[in-house]
């Protein structure tokens, strides 16, 4: 599984939001896109899923525009993760996941048994299967979000597209969501994620794309490309890096300069 996004350039109205973006992913990648707010990730995103399309350039995947594909089509190929929110409607976790079956279905069938054991088989590579009967509405944001991973499984889409899935979770929930996010990309899944926390690049990412101004202004392995000066760039403030020795090897963590009239 491939993707590539080819001299990608959008604007809204007269604004310049993506500016010539060029990079690829492949199986077993796990990108994590840096940029502050309002850098354009999300619209990259929109384009990348076929929901905003009056961009110039091209994405394709498996060296096929995604421009000449239906919405079943693609969707089979790629798939978004939402942030977890709170639900209008309490349907059960196993429903929720069923949902991604939707495009697998034929006409207005309803999901059969295979879909079901689809659905558990999800539940259970992310660890929440014993969920299954519980209200969405019911369970945690962490929980939610990995019932949301399930549900993107069982669309059967490699790729994964996640905008800031960390973002309202506490900070074990984050851990625990993003060792699962990390655990897909090593079985093959192509994971594209936002984040505003640039440690999870060295933590998790296999390649960082550094966005500023609508540009990629650095792309490639987090530990070479992300550097105090980049960082500096990116959120206006200075930051220290510095390797911590564990049993997994080397990590790489950012420190803010407190003293600094900027942080
Ligand atoms: N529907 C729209 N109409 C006009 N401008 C828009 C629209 N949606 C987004 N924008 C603008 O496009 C730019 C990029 O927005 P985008 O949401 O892609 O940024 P982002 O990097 O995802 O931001 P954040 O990190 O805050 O989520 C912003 O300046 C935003 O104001």
């Amino acid at each position: 599984m491939m993707i590539v996004v080819k001299e990608l350039s959008f604007n809204y109205k007269q604004r310049k939001i993506l500016d010539n973006i060029t990079f690829s992913a492949h199986s077993k990648n796990l990108i994590c896109v840096l940029g502050p707010n309002g850098v354009g990730k999300s619209t990259l995103f929109r384009c990348m899923l076929g929901l905003t399309k009056g961009y110039q350039g091209e994405i394709l995947i498996e060296g096929k525009n995604i421009k000449k594909m239906g919405i079943a089509e693609l969707a089979k190929k790629i798939a978004y993760i939402p942030q977890s929110h709170h639900p209008t409607f309490n349907f059960t976790v196993l429903n929720t996941v069923l949902m991604g079956r939707t495009i697998h279905l034929k006409g207005v069938s309803n999901p059969n048994i295979e879909d079901e054991k689809e659905a558990l088989h999800a539940l259970d590579m992310l660890g929440i299967s014993h969920l299954r009967n519980r209200g969405y509405a019911e369970i945690s944001g962490g929980e939610r979000q990995l019932a949301l991973i399930a549900r993107a499984i069982v669309q059967k889409a490699k790729i994964l597209v996640m905008d800031e899935p960390t973002a309202n979770l506490d900070y074990g929930n984050q851990i625990r969501v993003m060792m699962h996010v990390k655990k897909l990309a090593k079985e093959g899944y192509i994971v594209i994620l936002s984040t505003h926390n640039p440690e999870h690049a060295f933590l998790y990412g296999t390649k960082v794309l550094m966005m500023f101004n609508g540009k990629i202004i650095q792309s490639g392995c987090p530990k070479e490309i992300v550097t105090e000066a980049l960082l500096e760039q990116l959120y206006g403030v200075h930051v220290k890096l510095e390797d911590i020795k564990t049993e997994a090897g080397d990590i790489r963590v950012i420190v803010p300069n407190l003293m600094n009239r900027q942080t």
